[in-house]
């Protein structure tokens, strides 16, 4: 084995087809039943079905096998991405290439600082990110990614190491860049799926994506991003892809809210994570603790929370009027 995937969903998933195309992936999954249809089926039937995935692929359920190979990429959810590190051989000193996008709740952490504060802050630790729908990326359709690292030499490496003819990461040194825009866009997501499912209009959807990325460059820069990454493949890029495609599960649980469902009964449907969801209320008190107005962040965790859909878009068209 040359390199581990920490995840067994969707994106782990397609993430280990990609590295599989050279290298053999030890992908460490939590379901017996992926580990047993990865390894004796080649497929993911769960999270990512109709691709039939490499013989190169070795799945398991053993943390413990992971201390075989030095370079991890983790892409289990924001929110389980503390308890699932804590369980894995860490004392190993991998080098952690982060994949999930969220904010952590309670400790308002992004990604690379929870890591920092589960392993210590010498762990190398690299964010990739990007406008990447799995199921393009495992059927070899081209993708490009953001790869930050805040090491050079390291982020080099890696980027050269991860990159694949259809598969081309971008370096960056801008790690919070990186993780504020892969965040961010998950929340805007779920409100374009809302313009979409309550029939709210074209114009709409193209004013909540240049607000929205107004609101996620103001969090962004008050947290020590750069513009440029934010307005990059990880920011801007995935944020287009995801607030217009029902490939996205965030649009797509917005598209049920806004089609009247409640959040409840969506998130009840389904076994995958739509990040946003979690993110959406983290993100707003993060915000605050910044001093930035993010009032479409603010509008989403309302109608998660149970807003009605006319009274949060009628509060964002009555805020007084102000230059763009
Ligand atoms: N699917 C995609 O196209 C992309 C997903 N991502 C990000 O990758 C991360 C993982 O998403 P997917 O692979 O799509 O997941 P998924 O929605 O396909 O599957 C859910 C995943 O959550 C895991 N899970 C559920 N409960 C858990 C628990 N208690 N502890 C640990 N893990 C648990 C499952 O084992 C499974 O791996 C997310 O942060 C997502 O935003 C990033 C880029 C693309
Ligand atoms: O992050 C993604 C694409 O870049 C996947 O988006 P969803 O999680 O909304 O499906």
């Amino acid at each position: 084995m040359t390199i581990g995937v920490i995840g067994g969903g969707a994106w782990g998933t397609a993430l280990a087809q990609v590295l599989a195309e050279t290298e053999h992936v030890l992908l460490w999954a939590r379901e017996p039943e992926v580990i047993s249809g990865i390894n004796d089926a080649h497929e993911n039937r769960d999270f990512l079905p109709g691709v039939t995935l490499s013989p190169r692929i070795h799945a398991t359920g053993d943390m413990g096998e992971l201390a075989r190979v030095s370079t991890w990429l983790v892409v289990a959810p924001a929110q389980h991405l503390r308890r699932v590190l804590a369980a894995s051989p860490l004392e190993h000193q991998p080098t952690l290439v982060l994949c999930a996008k969220g904010i952590e709740a309670g400790s308002l952490l992004l990604m690379a600082e929870v890591v920092a504060d589960v392993a210590g802050a010498d762990l190398p630790v690299a964010i990739l990110s990007g406008p990447t729908f799995a199921g393009e990326v495992a059927r070899g359709l081209p993708t490009a990614v953001t790869l930050a690292c805040a090491d050079e030499a390291l982020g080099e490496t890696l980027t050269a190491r991860l990159a694949r003819p259809a598969f081309r990461p971008y370096y960056s040194d801008d790690v919070t860049g990186a993780e504020i825009g892969g965040a961010v866009k998950n929340v805007l997501a779920i409100a374009c799926g809302v313009v979409e499912g309550a029939g709210l209009g074209l114009n709409a959807r193209a004013a909540l994506i240049a607000r929205g990325f107004a609101e996620m460059t103001r969090f962004g820069l008050a947290r020590g991003a750069r513009a440029e990454t934010l307005a990059g493949l990880s920011g801007l890029g995935d944020l287009v892809l995801t607030c217009s495609s029902p490939n996205s599960r965030n649009f797509t649980l917005g598209l049920g809210i806004g089609r009247g469902e409640t959040v409840a009964d969506l998130l009840a449907a389904t076994r995958t994570v739509a990040e946003g969801a979690s993110t959406a209320p983290v993100l707003v008190e993060a915000a605050r603790a910044v001093g930035v107005e993010m009032p479409i962040a603010e509008g989403v965790a309302a109608l998660l929370a149970g807003a009605p859909i006319r009274e949060t878009v009628a509060r964002l068209l009555a805020r007084p009027l102000k230059a763009e």
